[in-house]
C-alpha cells in the first residue's frame, strides 16, 4: 500500500480527532480485521488495491488498448441492486420515519446488526475511508467516514467521492462527521441490512457489496442522512441531476431534475443538442447526475451542489447515439460492475452496438437463453471530470443558482410531455404525485406502477408528510424560487412504441421550460397547470409526426380526476393533513 501501510488492529492512530479515532477502535474490537488501513487517497494507494484485487479474482482485466485503466467487476449474481425491503430508517419515534420507511428501535436495530458485524472482519482488511460529498472548500459539503472491508468499495468511493488526506483534514478541522460501517459479510441475502440512524449521523450496512448498498457516501449519506440533516438546517437533499443550458446568447440557466432510478438522469445531465441547435450555439453543461444538495442563498435564490465527484451510471442503454457523452467518459479509467465482455475484452451490453459477447455478466459463455448478456442494472464507474461536459461550475464552492426545477416519471399513458406548475405549492404537488414504472435498480418486479414522490420513496430519510411540510416552508417572503414543472419522455402509442423520440431531443422541451422561466414561451393554463401552446415547442426536425406531438401534450380531463382521487388517498395515507397546500392544490383537477 501506501506510505503508512497496514497497521495492527491494536495500533491505529490515524488520527489526531480523538472521536474518529476511538470509533475506529470500537468497531476494530467488535469486527476483529487482521490489518487496519487508513486510506490517504492517493494514486499510489489506488495503484496497489487495483493490483491486490487483480491478483485475488475482485477485478478482471479489460481490454486495455481499447478501454485503458479499465476493469470489470462481477458482483455475487444476488446482489446486484439496492436491497429495499432491507433497508431501514431508525430514529427514536416510529412516526419520525413515517410510512414511508421500514422502521426498527434503534437499539433494536443496532443489536441485530452488530451481531452481524461481531467478528466479520476476521482474516480481512479492513479500510477507514474519510471522504467529503461535495467540493472540499464548500461550506455547503459535508464529510463523512466509511469503514468497509471491501477494496472494491473503497477504490469505488475514490472515483464517487474526494477521497482521502484532504477530507482527512477537513474533518480533523469540523469535529463532525457521517459515520458508516459496511461489511459484505457473506453477501448472503438472508443476513443483509441497510440501516440508518440520522439522530448518531450514523449508517450501518451489512452484507452486500453493491453501489447504492455499500457505497454508503452515496444514498445512505447524500439522501437519506443528508435529507433528515436538511430538515434541521433549512436545505434539501434531492436525488436530482443538475444540468446547465447555455442558450445561443450565452446565457446558463441550471436545471436540476428528479426522476427515479434508471429513468434517465444521467442521460438528461449528459444530453448533448440536437445538430439544428448546436448550431444555433446552444450547448449542455453536466453538473451532476443523481444527487443535488440545495441550499437558499442570500440572493433568495436556490443554489446547488453536486455532493458525488463521479457517476454511478446505468450501462445498459448506453450508446454512441443515446449518450456520447457518457460513453466517452468511459473509455478509460472505469469500473464496471456486471456488464457482458466481448471476445477481445472489451466491456459490452445490451444497446451499446448489434456485436455479441463472449461472456456473460456472470462469466458464462453467452447465450441468449439466459437472459440479457449484461445485467439490467449493470454499472460503470467513473470520476465526473473525465465528463466533456463537465461543467466548469461543477466544483464551485457555493454552487449554481437553479432557475428550474423538473420532476419526471416513466408514464405510458396520461401524463403529457411537459407541463409547468401554478406555483410553488403545486409544484411540491406535482413532485409529491409523482409515479413511475419500476426498473431494474432496486430488486423486485420491473414494470409495475408504484408512487415514488419526487423519486425520494427509497430514499428519504424521514416521514413524507415532514418532508413535503418542509419544501413548502421554502415559499417565503424574499425568495426567489425555481419554477416547478414535470415531464414524461416515457408515453407510449397503442403499439407500445415510444412516442417521443427522447435523448438529445429533450432539449426541446428544456427550452421551452427556460422560455417559461424568462417569460418568453407561450402557454395554455390548464386544470394540470400550463402546457405548451400549439406551436411553442420547437419539434423542427425531430423525428414525431404532428398527430403524435398533440396527443402528447393533450390533456385527458377524465383520467385527471380520477388521478386526483388515487394521489388523494395515498397523501392521506402518508399523514398529509387534509388541510395541507398539496391536498388543496389537487382540487382544480376535479372542477
Ligand atoms: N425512451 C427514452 N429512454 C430514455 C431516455 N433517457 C434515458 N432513457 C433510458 O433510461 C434508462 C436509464 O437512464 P439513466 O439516465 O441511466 O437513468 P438514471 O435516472 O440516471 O438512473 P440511476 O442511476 O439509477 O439513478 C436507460 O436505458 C436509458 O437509455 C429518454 O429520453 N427516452
Ligand atoms: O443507488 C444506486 O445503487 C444506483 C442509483 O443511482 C439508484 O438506484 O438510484
Ligand atoms: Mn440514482
Amino acid at each position: 500500500m501506501n506510505a503508512v501501510p497496514q497497521q495492527g488492529a491494536d495500533a491505529t492512530p490515524g488520527t489526531r480527532l480523538a472521536s474518529l479515532r476511538q470509533w475506529v477502535d470500537e468497531v476494530a474490537a467488535l469486527t476483529r480485521p487482521d490489518r487496519v488501513v487508513w486510506c490517504d487517497g492517493s494514486d499510489a494507494e489506488a495503484a496497489a488495491l487495483q493490483e491486490a484485487m487483480m491478483a485475488d479474482g475482485t477485478l478482471l482485466p479489460l481490454n486495455q488498448d481499447t478501454h485503458p485503466g479499465c476493469v470489470l467487476h462481477r458482483s455475487s449474481p444476488d446482489d446486484v441492486a439496492r436491497v429495499e425491503h432491507l433497508t431501514f430508517v431508525c430514529p427514536s419515534n416510529r412516526e419520525d420515519a413515517g410510512p414511508n420507511n421500514h422502521w426498527m428501535a434503534p437499539a433494536d436495530a443496532h443489536a441485530k446488526i452488530d451481531a452481524l458485524f461481531d467478528g466479520c472482519m476476521q482474516g480481512r482488511t479492513m479500510y477507514v475511508v474519510p471522504y467529503c460529498m461535495g467540493p472540499i472548500d464548500s461550506p455547503l459539503a459535508r464529510c463523512g467516514v466509511e469503514i468497509t472491508d471491501s477494496a472494491y468499495v473503497v477504490a469505488n468511493m475514490r472515483l464517487m467521492t474526494r477521497m482521502g488526506v484532504t477530507a482527512l483534514a477537513r474533518i480533523e478541522r469540523e469535529g463532525t462527521f457521517v459515520r458508516g460501517l459496511h461489511s459484505t459479510g457473506e453477501l448472503d441475502p438472508e443476513r443483509r441490512f441497510i440501516m440508518h440512524f440520522p439522530e448518531e449521523l450514523t449508517i450501518k450496512s451489512y452484507g452486500s457489496g453493491y453501489g447504492g448498498n455499500a457505497l454508503l457516501g452515496k444514498k445512505c449519506h447524500a439522501l437519506r442522512i443528508a435529507s433528515y440533516q436538511a430538515r434541521q438546517e433549512g436545505w434539501l437533499a434531492e436525488h436530482m441531476l443538475i444540468v446547465g443550458i447555455e442558450n445561443p446568447q450565452g446565457e446558463v440557466h441550471y436545471v436540476a431534475a428528479a426522476f427515479p432510478s434508471a429513468c434517465g438522469k444521467t442521460n438528461l445531465a449528459m444530453l448533448i443538442p440536437p445538430e439544428s441547435y448546436r448550431e444555433k450555439g446552444w450547448k449542455v453543461w453536466t453538473v451532476g447526475d443523481d444527487i443535488c444538495w440545495m441550499h437558499p442563498g442570500e440572493d433568495g435564490r436556490l443554489w446547488a451542489i453536486n455532493p458525488e465527484a463521479g457517476f454511478f451510471g446505468v450501462a445498459p442503454g448506453t450508446s454512441g447515439k443515446s449518450n456520447p457523452n457518457a460513453l466517452a467518459c468511459i473509455q478509460e479509467n472505469t469500473i464496471f460492475t456486471n456488464v457482458a465482455v466481448t471476445d477481445d475484452g472489451q466491456p459490452w451490453w445490451e444497446g451499446l452496438d448489434k456485436r455479441v459477447p463472449a461472456e456473460d455478466w456472470q462469466g458464462r459463455p453467452y447465450d441468449a437463453a439466459n437472459g440479457p448478456a449484461a445485467h439490467p442494472n449493470s454499472r460503470f464507474t467513473v470520476s465526473a471530470r473525465q465528463c466533456p461536459t463537465f461543467s466548469p461550475h461543477a466544483e464551485d464552492p457555493q454552487g449554481v443558482p437553479i432557475s428550474a426545477i423538473v420532476f419526471g416519471g416513466r408514464r405510458s399513458t396520461l401524463v403529457p410531455l411537459v407541463f409547468e406548475a401554478r406555483d410553488w405549492a403545486h409544484g411540491v404537488l406535482v413532485g409529491a404525485a409523482m409515479a413511475s414504472e419500476t426498473t431494474a435498480a432496486a430488486t423486485g418486479a420491473v414494470g409495475v406502477m408504484r408512487r415514488d414522490p419526487m423519486a425520494m420513496k427509497p430514499f428519504c430519510g424521514y416521514s413524507f408528510a415532514d418532508y413535503f411540510a418542509h419544501w413548502l416552508s421554502f415559499d417565503r417572503p424574499g425568495a426567489k424560487l425555481p419554477k416547478i414543472f414535470h415531464v414524461n419522455w416515457f408515453r407510449k402509442d397503442a403499439d407500445g412504441r415510444f412516442m417521443w423520440p427522447g435523448f438529445g431531443d429533450n432539449l426541446r422541451v428544456l427550452e421551452w421550460i427556460i422560455g417559461r422561466v424568462d417569460g418568453r414561451a407561450a402557454a395554455d393554463a390548464l386544470p394540470i397547470g400550463h402546457v405548451p401552446s400549439a406551436g411553442a415547442l420547437d419539434v423542427d426536425g425531430a423525428e414525431v409526426a404532428p398527430e403524435a406531438m398533440a396527443e402528447l401534450l393533450s390533456v385527458d380531463a377524465e383520467g385527471w380526476a380520477a388521478e386526483a382521487d388515487v394521489v388523494e388517498a395515498y397523501l392521506h395515507g402518508l399523514g398529509v393533513p387534509a388541510d395541507s397546500p398539496l391536498r388543496r392544490s389537487l382540487e382544480p383537477l376535479r372542477a
